[in-house]
């Protein structure tokens, strides 16, 4: 199977000090890639060279399949890739409607075209199954964490994405919360979508992924499908990059 997104052996420094060495992660269209590290290990950066934030040095990015540019963000969304980052970047004084379609407001002549906007919102929420907004008017200040997540996952698969990054979107959340997110994320892999998901809580990556991508002080430890594997042997992946006795070729599991 050809994988949505690829990125192959990826290199990234920050002046003098290299943050990613030959990094390859493998993302596939209907599944759950966790994306999983210590603190430092590169999973942001990782992402955000996909994303087309920071220039990569080395390597190449492919999407189904084919070699691609990604320059910047607005590259990465032309291609159907969205990241949802921890900080959410939602406007607390504006609805859920306005927030879903900042920068990207349809217009009927000069002015707003609330009802259509308010559809395709309403549209969206519905087909990911969110019922626990009150109502899409609502401020964002309003809503709780959970909700926020929610809101911000939505807006992300609204453009006709194909690829969608989640950055630890259960990292604030409480445990009911938590449990709606990741039902949210196995839904969004169920309707085609190829899901990164960033997370440091082994729980979140065994209830929901199909595979995990480990990264060990900026190089990949392991690519592996979580069916193959135990939670003791990520966690020595993360912690020392190895697992001894998981029987990886080049890092993936034969
Ligand atoms: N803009 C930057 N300039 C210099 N160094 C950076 C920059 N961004 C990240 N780094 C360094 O790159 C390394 C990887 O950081 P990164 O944030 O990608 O890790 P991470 O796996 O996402 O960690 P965390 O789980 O803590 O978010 C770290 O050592 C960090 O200090």
């Amino acid at each position: 199977m050809t994988p949505l997104l690829e990125a192959r052996r990826i290199d990234k420094s920050f002046g003098p000090v290299k943050v990613l060495h030959q990094v390859e992660l493998s993302a596939y269209a209907g599944e759950v890639t966790a994306l999983v590290g210590d603190n430092g290990a590169g999973k942001s950066t990782l992402v955000k060279c996909v994303g087309g934030i920071y220039p990569i040095d080395d390597g190449e990015i492919l999407f189904d399949g084919r070699p691609v540019q990604v320059h910047s963000p607005r590259d990465a969304g032309e291609l159907g890739v969205e990241i949802v980052y921890q900080d959410l970047a939602l406007c607390d004084n504006l609805d859920i409607v306005q927030n879903m379609f900042l920068g990207r407001e349809r217009r009927r002549g000069p002015l707003l075209d609330e009802d259509s906007m308010e559809e395709l919102a309403e549209r969206t929420l519905s087909s990911l199954s969110v019922r626990t907004v009150k109502s899409i008017r609502q401020q964002v200040s309003s809503l709780s964490g959970g909700q926020r997540q929610t809101v911000a996952i939505a807006k992300a698969v609204l453009w006709n994405s194909k690829v969608v990054i989640l950055d630890e979107p259960t990292a604030a959340l409480g445990v009911a919360q938590t449990a709606q997110v990741l039902e949210l994320v196995r839904r969004l892999a169920d309707t085609g979508l190829a899901v990164v998901l960033i997370s440091h809580n082994m729980n979140d990556v065994f209830a929901v992924s199909d595979r995990i991508a480990a990264l060990y002080l900026g190089r990949t430890a392991a690519q592996v499908k979580t069916a193959d594997v135990t939670h003791a042997q990520v966690v020595e992946l993360i912690t020392s990059g190895r697992s001894g006795d998981l029987g990886l070729k080049n890092g993936v599991t034969p």
